[in-house]
């Protein structure tokens, strides 16, 4: 089947199944298999979830913990496959969904700029362009010449999203989980995913903030146990999910402090 080139994101009919293992060691499964106990159990952290998104369009993913927003981002950003259905997606992927996922340790910040940008498809030369801008935008001073290994998880971040920010890229997916920085910095983050979502970048953005969603989502898909329980307009959305209070701080909110 075909699609028009209007459409950024395919998800058809995807299931993801995960086994638990109850037991570490072969002792433990001995034991447990003597007595006729269970050692694992699959379970489908993604259960027949289709939808379909057009470019420029931006989602907010919604659910409770556990229900399956991680697992749906590493399918669209394809460091995951669906056990049966499809995930389809047009142009270049950029965006946070583990944190300073590529960095090296040993490496300096502006070393793994470098590094980081070329996971994410940038070459040399356009990374030479952006590089000024990616540095002002985590803003981590003279850190950025000394090895990420001995960086606080907030400048782990900070040097994470403000590459993944600044790669041209047609899909955007970003994990409010992972925005770790401070206020300052996770007002910059959301400005500055506006400012891509404006630009006409397909956005997924996960969250649990009412107001975040609000601001910068124009549709919301709600996960439930694995299964898509609501793929519609924001206000609804939110609704569904019951996160909304009549009384909520709107800045706190907007930041994600009403997890
Ligand atoms: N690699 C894995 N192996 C086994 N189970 C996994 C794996 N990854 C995720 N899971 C399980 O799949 C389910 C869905 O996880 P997922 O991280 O997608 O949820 P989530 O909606 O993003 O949760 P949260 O809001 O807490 O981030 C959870 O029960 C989780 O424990």
């Amino acid at each position: 089947m075909s699609y028009p080139s209007s459409t950024s994101i395919v998800v058809e009919n995807a299931t993801k199944a995960f086994t638990l293992r109850y037991h570490r060691t072969f002792k433990e499964v001995s034991v447990a298999k003597m007595r006729g106990q269970q050692i694992s159990d699959t379970f489908k952290a993604l259960d027949d979830v289709s939808f379909t998104v057009e470019q420029g369009e931006s989602i907010g993913l919604m659910g409770l913990n556990g229900s399956g927003k991680s697992t749906l981002l590493k399918l669209v950003n394809g460091i995951m496959k669906p056990d049966s259905g499809k995930v389809l997606t047009r142009g270049r992927i950029a965006g946070l969904i583990a944190t300073g996922a590529g960095f090296h340790p040993q490496l300096t910040g502006r070393e793994n700029v470098y590094l980081n940008a070329a996971v994410f498809g940038m070459g040399e030369r356009e990374t030479n362009r952006k590089l000024d801008e990616i540095i002002d935008f985590a803003n981590i001073g003279k850190h950025l010449d000394s090895p990420v290994g001995n960086y606080s998880s907030g400048m782990y971040a900070r040097l994470g999203f403000a590459v993944a920010i600044n790669v041209d890229c047609d899909i955007f997916l970003a994990d409010e989980a992972l925005a770790v920085g401070d206020k300052p910095f996770k007002r910059k983050c959301l400005e500055k995913m506006e400012e891509v979502r404006n630009s006409g970048t397909t956005v997924f953005y996960v969250s649990h903030a009412a107001g975040s969603v609000r601001r910068m989502c124009d549709r919301v898909l709600v996960l439930e146990e694995g299964r898509l329980g609501f793929d519609g307009d924001v206000d609804a959305g939110i609704k569904y999910v019951k996160y909304d209070s009549d009384d909520e701080d709107k800045d706190d909110d907007e930041l994600g402090a009403d997890i």
